[in-house]
């Protein structure tokens, strides 16, 4: 299958367990991978017929501004059913990165694969 991927979508979101957590905005980075069957795009060089990766990046940013959770895998979770539904793919993996959560790690995350039910 191919793929269509996004690398470190940088999105600024209040995120976190603890209540200084939920006073402001910490970064999250994205790692996104897509299955998808890019022949049809390619053969009629037609975006409508791709997985477009630009407004997929537009509906991570705008997803996690209007869905605040305290866990990384509550996000990563509604994050994957999204794409599922409104970008048509038949499989998504999204790693989340959040670097300051940890001073003494230099990343740590979550990450996980999500296929659509038939
Ligand atoms: N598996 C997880 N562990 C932790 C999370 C999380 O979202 N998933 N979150 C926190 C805190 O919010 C942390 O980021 C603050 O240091 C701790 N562990």
């Amino acid at each position: 299958m191919d793929k269509v991927y996004i690398s470190q979508l940088h999105v600024e979101t209040i995120i976190g367990v603890y209540d200084f957590e939920k006073e402001s905005k910490q970064s999250l980075y994205f790692d996104i991978v897509m299955a998808t069957d890019i022949s049809s795009a390619a053969a009629t060089d037609d975006i409508s017929l791709a997985v477009d990766y630009a407004k997929v990046s537009a509906r991570v940013d705008a997803f996690c501004q209007q869905n605040q959770v305290e866990l990384l895998e509550t996000l990563v979770e509604g994050l994957a059913q999204m794409i599922l539904q409104e970008f048509a793919v038949p499989q998504v993996t999204i790693k989340v990165s959040k670097p300051a959560a940890v001073p003494k790690a230099q990343t740590v995350g979550v990450e996980i694969t999500r296929a659509r039910v038939r």
